[in-house]
């Protein structure tokens, strides 16, 4: 039985299928672009469902731009399993994916398979997303194992902020390019069956793309990666912090919501919202002086 309402001709083909780790896969033999978004909440979801996007990802940037924590480091297993279910709801057609955030990782294997393991069973998540190369091939084995896809996160890994000194671009040495075309190996080797290229030469995401069976979706990492990731506060101008390279606001929400905000203020102080017409009224009939009388 279709948990989905049935729809005829036209309908049908547009009504598009399920994307699964599979179908990224084939997506990248086939050369069609992957698409994916952030979201930390169910409208949000909703929005980013509906306009086909393919992977949605609860992101561990929820601490800075829904948060407002200066880094992604404090940010909780509660916290992703809260906004995961809320985005969750609003979720039909992409792939859902939550990032595992810092700490719930690096203690055990045992750590990171029962905390991959509520993301799933407790938010619905459809596959986790863990930050680093060859140190996390372990960690992929293990969930990918007890049947949980993985995206792998290498380059700028946000959750590495104390250790590197700040947000930096990765791989700009010959050596260090060489290293992370070895990470993103052993990932694929582990079983990852996604790639994150964060904060890359546009050469290095390339050359990486090229070596890779699995899709790579890269962020800051040039064109010619499988796929683009963005934040969505990002795309809307939503981030209130000064905003990386890499960023493309597509809808400007901010200056539109900051003239709504005014328009609202302005009519509540003189008096024209609500209007009658946005108001309820008594029953026609009901004698005036009962009104009076109230
Ligand atoms: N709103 C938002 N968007 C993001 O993409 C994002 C977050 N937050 N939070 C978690 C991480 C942090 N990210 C960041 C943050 C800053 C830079 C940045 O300032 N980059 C410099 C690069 C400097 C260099 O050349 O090394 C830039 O100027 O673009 C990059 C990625 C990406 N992630
Ligand atoms: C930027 C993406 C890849 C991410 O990890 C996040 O939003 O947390
Ligand atoms: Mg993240």
């Amino acid at each position: 039985m279709s948990l989905v309402t049935p729809l005829d001709g036209e309908l049908r083909s547009l009504a598009a299928k399920k994307v699964t780790p599979p179908s990224l896969i084939a997506r990248k033999e086939s050369g069609h672009r992957i698409t994916a978004l952030t979201a930390y909440d169910y409208g949000t979801a909703r929005l980013i469902d509906e306009a086909g996007i393919d992977c949605i990802l609860v992101g561990d940037s929820l601490g800075m731009v829904v948060l407002g924590y200066e880094d992604t480091l404090s940010v909780t297993i509660e916290d992703m399993l809260h906004h995961a279910r809320a985005v969750r709801r609003g979720v039909r057609r992409a792939l859902l994916v939550v990032d595992m955030p810092f700490g719930s990782y690096h203690v055990s294997t045992e750590d990171t398979l029962r905390n991959g393991i509520r993301l799933l069973k407790e938010a619905g998540a459809e596959a986790v997303k863990v930050e680093g190369g060859m140190d996390q091939v372990e960690n992929v084995r293990a969930l990918t194992a007890a049947q949980i896809p993985v995206f792998g996160h290498i380059g700028l890994t946000p959750q590495s902020v104390l250790r590197t000194g700040g947000y930096r671009v990765q791989g700009r040495s010959h050596a260090a390019a060489l290293a992370l075309r070895e990470d993103a190996l052993a990932l694929q080797e582990a079983g990852a069956v996604a790639v994150v290229l964060e904060g890359i030469p546009r050469e290095v995401a390339a050359s990486i793309t090229a070596r890779l069976r699995i899709p790579t979706i890269g962020i800051g990492a040039g064109p010619d990666c499988d796929g683009q990731i963005l934040v969505f506060q990002d795309l809307a101008d939503l981030s209130f912090r000064p905003s990386p390279k890499f960023v493309r606001v597509f809808s400007p929400a901010r200056t539109l919501l900051r003239a709504g905000l005014e328009e609202f203020r302005v009519a509540v102080e003189n008096g024209t919202f609500p209007a009658d017409s946005e108001s309820y009224h008594m029953p026609s009939g009901v004698p005036v002086d009962v009104l009076t009388s109230l």
